[in-house]
């Protein structure tokens, strides 16, 4: 045995000792010192334009003397004196400066500067409440009008994705970087509310989780003699849950939103091959429904606050024509009552009556195959809003679902489809049993016959339902598809900064 092993489970006799474990657990609550006592010191970063145009948030709206950093969204120049709007990204609202006919020379649409100046009152009758009287500008980097690709002109979806590096300058592109960051600040504090741990899981694995395939194999220039870096083939995560598992095995609840990676060939408007997925796990629950409680608190607490919110604000109010679309999406999600859940039995029949009425189907809907995104959208629109379908036919869902209780031929899982982006989320509760795991596992080809021992790599998974195994189950969320249904955006490929999919990642 070890020494320090011997040391901390037996003390010497006489001398008081417990571990670190039992010391932390009955000692009183650490007191505050005096350094968590004291009020921090203020840290002195630029103004942001939004502590100016939003002093509700924190801002110093009095403040008369202020230095402000930013781009030039645009500027007119109107004889001896120029109105520039200023851009920080910290809102969609520009400031406007007031600049001498001198302080506005070399300026362009895309130059950043700093002004220093006079914040006060706008004279009666124009848009602005206060603007800025220049007295101090400075040019930081200019922006040659000749060559930069951002100009007010129309410019389609396919040219900006050519520039993935500028077009976060776009005022609705910016506005959405801020709804991701409140997104997760939000989850972040939903999850803590409900107790759950936010975990790291790795992205780089010994299996593919889904068993569907669609891996990056992870590479190295620095090689063994079999040609691998981890002795043998490791991958890019195709979801946590495994990982997660095991850590609900020790907390009982865990979350974690995590990057994802899938070398899928779909090169279609909901598919990326790099994308961020929030994945819960739950221990203890042994049915479906506490699974899906949680999901529609969750998304109802995120829309409410977001419909309040300055950056669900602004995304409305830079969303045209979609607004009124999008205020009814949100308005939707924020109705009390659940929402539909239906097995997926009755969804393959829902889907058939609607061929029997003239419905139009590029697949025709049958009984153990998987619906397709055309039979997802029907559902949804067919319910008017989120359906659940749960209880898939084994044959087509992954190895480690449990089956439904009562009937062998499908599992206890669900996939929750949202109109216009098809699934959302997807979950189920997991087989916890050890000799059932085993072999769910050799009928989905995972362990091939007498090869009892490796457990296809996974032994350490088995090995869960070998000490203290629960009943367990959680599930995955798109973050960007969410993205696309809260903001309108069609194209997942626009709400993700730099996207990645088959034959593309260029910056
Ligand atoms: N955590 C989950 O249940 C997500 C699931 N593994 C998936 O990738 O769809």
């Amino acid at each position: 045995m070890p020494r320090h092993w011997h040391m901390i489970s037996r003390p010497a006799r006489g001398i008081v000792s417990r571990s670190r474990f039992s010391t932390l657990s009955s000692a009183a609550p650490p007191q505050a010192t005096d350094a968590t006592q004291q009020t921090r010191q203020s840290v002195h970063l630029p103004r942001t334009i939004a502590s100016l145009l939003h002093p509700a948030q924190g801002g110093q709206p009095d403040a008369e003397h202020v230095t402000i950093h930013g781009w030039i969204k645009s500027i007119r120049r109107m004889g001896r004196i120029s109105f520039a709007h200023i851009i920080d990204g910290t809102t969609s609202f520009p400031l406007q400066a007031i600049l001498s006919k001198s302080q506005a020379a070399g300026l362009s649409t895309g130059s950043s500067v700093r002004i220093a100046g006079t914040w006060k009152a706008s004279l009666a009758g124009t848009a602005q409440q206060s603007e800025l009287l220049a007295e101090d500008v400075s040019l930081l980097g200019e922006a040659d009008p000749t060559t930069y690709p951002l100009q007010k002109k129309f410019q389609s979806y396919e040219y900006l994705r050519t520039l993935p590096h500028l077009r976060p300058k776009i005022p609705f592109n910016t506005a959405v970087l801020r709804l991701r960051s409140y997104i997760s600040q939000n989850l972040t504090s939903f999850f803590a509310k409900n107790e759950f741990v936010q975990c790291y899981p790795p992205i780089i694995t010994s299996s593919d989780c889904e068993g569907a395939g669609e891996v990056f194999t992870v590479s190295s220039n620095e090689k063994d003699s079999k040609g691998h870096f981890f002795k043998s083939p490791k991958y890019l995560t195709v979801s946590t849950q495994l990982h997660l598992e095991a850590l609900a095995a020790a907390v009982p609840r865990v979350w974690t939103l995590s990057p994802t990676f899938r070398a899928e060939k779909s090169d279609t408007h909901r598919h990326l091959s790099e994308f961020y997925m929030l994945e819960a796990e739950l221990s203890f629950v042994e049915t479906l429904d506490p699974l899906l409680d949680l999901i529609e608190d969750m998304i109802r607490q995120l829309v409410s606050g977001l419909a309040s919110s300055r950056v669900g604000n602004e995304i409305l109010s830079l969303s045209g024509d979609l607004k009124p679309q999008l205020e009814a999406r949100w308005e939707g999600l924020m109705q009390p009552g659940r929402w539909k859940r239906l097995a997926y039995s009755s969804a393959v029949e829902d889907l058939q009556a609607a061929v029997d009425k003239g419905e139009k189907f590029q697949f025709l809907p049958e009984w153990g195959a998987n619906l397709q995104s055309e039979h997802e959208k029907y559902l949804a629109g067919l319910y008017n809003g989120p359906v659940f379908v749960t209880d898939y036919p084994r044959e087509i869902k992954p190895f480690y679902m449990l089956p439904t209780p009562g009937d062998d031929r499908t599992v206890a899982c669900f996939d929750l489809l949202f109109p216009a982006v098809g699934e959302l989320i997807g979950g189920s509760l997991r087989e916890h049993r050890y000799e059932e795991l085993i072999r769910s596992m050799k009928s989905h080809g995972l362990i091939l016959a007498g090869d009892d021992s490796e457990h296809a790599g996974l032994s350490w998974y088995t090995d869960l339902r070998k000490w203290g195994t629960a009943p367990h189950g959680g599930f995955g969320m798109g973050l960007d598809r969410l993205l696309c249904y809260l903001t309108g955006v069609e194209n997942i490929r626009e709400v993700v900064a730099f996207p990645r999919w088959v034959g593309r990642c260029d910056a």
